[in-house]
């Protein structure tokens, strides 16, 4: 919610009784009980009450404390269904009808025994004013939609200030639920807001940070025993009272046995990651209180902390005191079990401010669920379940939302919610669809799966719990209504950048987000103290005509152009259809150059690397540099052709096709190969081929370098790879078989010849034996002649 001070401007019709006094009663009533002091805490054991529908059978509207915590009691978060004041879940007997139609009490009413003061601030679902009784002033809490389930919150909420009764929160003074007009008033507690104070002053010592932490924690703990997630701890939600700090707005806090939200609900900023998927944690506030001290000690945030998906490191909590990064890096675990509970988180913070030499570690460290944030709800909300039960609209009733369809990561998109948040705060809910068409021509409509921006912003609004916001009277609610709105009180108008300090990088962080969540590093700083909206990021924006014309329901057309009168001193440069990109860093807000106004976005803006490429072409000017580049960007995809036709080569009964390798450039790059490896010159037509693939890597690495260089667009080199992996492996396959048959007729040609050698000794062998046989009986035979014998 936005804790601007908008000034009422809603009269109450001429005419009008004063609402719902005479239906009120309130025990003890300020005439019988003084309302305490301003700043003062009302003595716990004082019984305040919540005033509740009467029932026909009841002969009083007094609720005692019993009924407001006891089960099926007419008052606490459900309990509106039992009500019968006129919203949407009522329809009690015996109440009397309550108009339909929103109303926002204006200055001077009285609601009850309470005379309205000033408004203190308004979100999408309540107002609240200072106002005057008999005791002193209140904070007077008014109910100002008529969605559904909305009355039981407020009901919801009543009822647990009046158990909290005022220990860190303010406490419940009296309420009139079954008014028109349903209000309770609580102790006003003065002060500003932790984010009015920082705007004011700056960050805040250490001391003081403990101290914020101290009072927080307690507060928190106090909530538990009640169990109750608070879910929305951020510096909006918490007044710095002279002796204290409060922790306000229980309008979302989610208790144990309620009905449970199936919506991401909190401020974007602040929100545990694990509220994002819909998983409340016990622990989860304790996230959002790391983040709280981060901004307390430095005076900032860096939008996307919760998106990092990782734990916290020093780079990205910056420049605290040494003393509480500990604290801090502990408190922002990403796992909620890795987070200390609040009672160990409140022994350190005590350490810390007498002696944090003494700092127990241990107390730091995960540890198991205790009793109480066991009996905490925890039950997991999975997308299906969540997305199934995000209530129907008129535009979502006919075609519900389906688990995983790409709409519902738009929540996740800091930059267009912070956006749009800021929009719905200030009540312009009109110009949200404005917003979202922008946003759309920006990113393409794949983004939201094709849905219509009225049905993307139901189902953001249900995914949020935001109720439908009133427009202030007087203005259209449409973008530029939003801007005129914001003009006239003094507020940064739509297209201003947010003023920038300038802080360290976090590219840590960034390196590790999603593309959708880098749109988000423009940095958050501490608003003024009359733009307190934590989510506010302000990029240079502004619908423009082919927005419009992207939407097929899109908001009236608006009545003038702020962007084009030139008569507005504060108007900034106007809006850029890349601002809304979730893909890639955005340029500081102070940093971006002006586009003229009236200039539609460009359909090559749908991507947005695209659009730089395009806007750098534009730049280049050159035609023959640009003939140029467009020839070298060939070259890779050429040489990869050419790869391709020598792998088909290697294809058996392909290889009478001509080898490209014998081109004189590749068969010179083979010799050359050869040359300085000192390979046998046969493996030069071997190395000519490889040169092939290996010349398209390099060419394309090349040319992504410059590519790169120029637009930060990276280029693709895997099919080269492809060529080189595949061409390595056939030409391996080749060596080992042709290694194999090269021994396999190495072996058969020993053998042959040995086969050879045998058989000539062989047939050696036998001729001389034979001659051996034959000279031995020739010899013998001339050795027996007759004459022979009778010489010897
Ligand atoms: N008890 C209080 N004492 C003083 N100021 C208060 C008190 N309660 C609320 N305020 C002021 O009113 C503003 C709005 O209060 P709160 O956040 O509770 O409204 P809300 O409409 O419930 O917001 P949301 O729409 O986020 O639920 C606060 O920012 C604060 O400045």
């Amino acid at each position: 919610m936005s804790d601007e001070t908008t000034p009422m401007t809603a009269a109450r019709p001429a005419g009008q009784p004063v609402g719902g006094g005479d239906r009120t009663a309130v025990v003890p009533t300020p005439s019988t009980r003084p309302l305490p002091p301003t700043g003062a805490v009302p003595p716990p054991t004082a019984p305040t009450r919540v005033v509740v529908p009467a029932g026909p059978s009841e002969a009083t509207n007094v609720v005692t404390p019993a009924h407001v915590a006891g089960h099926g009691g007419a008052v606490g978060p459900g309990a509106g269904a039992a009500t019968g004041n006129g919203y949407p879940g009522g329809g009690h007997q015996g109440v009397p009808a309550a108009p339909t139609a929103p109303r926002i009490p204006a200055t001077g009413e009285m609601l009850g025994p309470f005379q309205l003061g000033d408004s203190l601030g308004h979100g999408g679902f309540a107002h609240v004013y200072r106002a005057t009784g008999q005791g002193g002033e209140v904070a007077l809490k008014v109910l100002t939609n008529t969605e559904a389930g909305s009355l039981d919150r407020f009901i919801g909420e009543a009822a647990l200030l009046e158990r909290l009764a005022g220990r860190g929160f303010p406490q419940l003074v009296a309420a009139g639920l079954s008014d028109p007009t349903p209000w309770f008033a609580m102790e006003l507690v003065p002060g500003p807001t932790l984010s009015q104070r920082l705007a004011a002053n700056g960050p805040l010592p250490v001391h003081e940070v403990l101290r914020v932490a101290d009072d927080v924690l307690d507060a928190l703990a106090v909530l538990q025993e009640e169990h109750f997630l608070h879910r929305d701890v951020k510096p909006a939600n918490i007044i710095a009272a002279p002796d204290r700090y409060v922790l306000i707005d229980l309008g979302i806090a989610k208790g144990h046995g309620t009905t449970t939200s199936t919506h991401a609900a909190g401020t974007i900023s602040y929100m545990a990651p694990e509220l994002f998927v819909r998983k409340p944690h016990a622990r989860s506030d304790v996230y959002s209180l790391g983040l709280l001290l981060i901004f307390l000690a430095t005076g900032e945030l860096p939008n996307d902390l919760n998106f990092a998906g990782r734990d916290l490191t020093a780079a990205d909590v910056g420049p605290v005191d040494q003393r509480l990064l500990p604290l801090i890096l502990a408190m922002t675990r990403h796992r909620p079990e890795d987070r200390p509970p609040l009672h160990n988180l409140s022994r350190t913070v005590a350490q810390l401010a007498t002696d944090s030499a003494r700092l127990d570690p241990a107390l730091l460290a995960a540890a198991g669920a205790t009793t109480i944030e066991r009996g905490l709800v925890t039950e997991v909300l999975t997308g299906s379940a969540a997305s199934a039960t995000v209530a129907p609209t008129s535009v979502l009733a006919s075609n519900p939302v389906q688990p995983g369809e790409p709409m519902t990561n738009l929540v996740y998109d800091q930059q267009l919610m912070g956006r749009l948040h800021q929009v719905h705060g200030d009540g312009f809910d009109g110009a949200a669809e404005e917003v979202i068409s922008t946003y759309l021509a920006a990113v393409g409509p794949q983004r939201a799966g094709g849905r219509a921006p009225a049905a993307i912003k139901d189902y953001l609004w249900a995914a949020m719990r935001w109720a439908p916001a009133f427009t202030p009277e007087g203005y259209s609610d449409t973008f530029d209504g939003w801007a005129a709105y914001r003009q006239r009180h003094g507020l940064p108008l739509p297209g201003s950048p947010t003023t920038s300090v300038p802080r360290r990088q976090t590219t840590g962080t960034a390196q590790r987000v999603t593309s959708t969540q880098r749109a988000t590093s423009a940095q958050r700083v501490a608003p003024s103290a009359a733009q307190q909206q934590p989510t506010q990021v302000a990029p240079s924006f502004r619908p423009g005509a082919a927005a419009a014309a992207a939407s097929a329901r899109t908001a009236p057309a608006p009545a003038h152009q702020p962007g084009t009168t030139g008569t507005q001193p504060n108007q900034r440069p106007p809006f850029q259809p890349t601002a809304l990109q979730p893909t890639g860093p955005q340029p500081a807000g102070p940093t971006q150059p002006p586009v003229p106004a009236a200039a539609p976005p460009r359909r090559d803006d749908a991507d947005p690397r695209d659009a730089r490429d395009s806007r750098k072409r534009d730049s280049d000017g050159g035609g023959g540099a640009r003939a140029l580049a467009t020839v070298v960007g060939w070259i890779p995809r050429v040489l990869l052709a050419i790869a391709l036709y020598q792998l088909v080569r290697l294809i058996p009964g392909f290889d009478a096709m001509p080898s490209a390798a014998e081109l004189p450039l590749f068969a010179a790059l083979g010799d050359i190969a050869v040359a300085t490896m000192g390979l046998d010159p046969e493996w030069a037509p071997r190395m000519a081929e490889l040169s092939i693939p290996l010349l398209g890597i390099v060419a394309s690495a090349l040319v992504n370098l410059v590519r790169a260089v120029r637009s930060r667009r990276g280029g693709r080199t895997w099919p080269l790879w492809v060529v080189v992996v595949v061409w390595v492996i056939v030409i391996a396959v080749q060596g080992v078989v042709g290694y194999a048959q090269q021994v396999t007729q190495d072996a058969r040609d020993s053998f042959e010849q040995q086969r050879e050698q045998i058989q000539d000794d062989l047939e050696q062998g036998v001729q001389d034996t034979t001659e051996d046989v034959r000279d031995s009986l020739w010899q013998s035979f001339e050795d027996a002649l007759p004459w022979n014998s009778q010489e010897n």
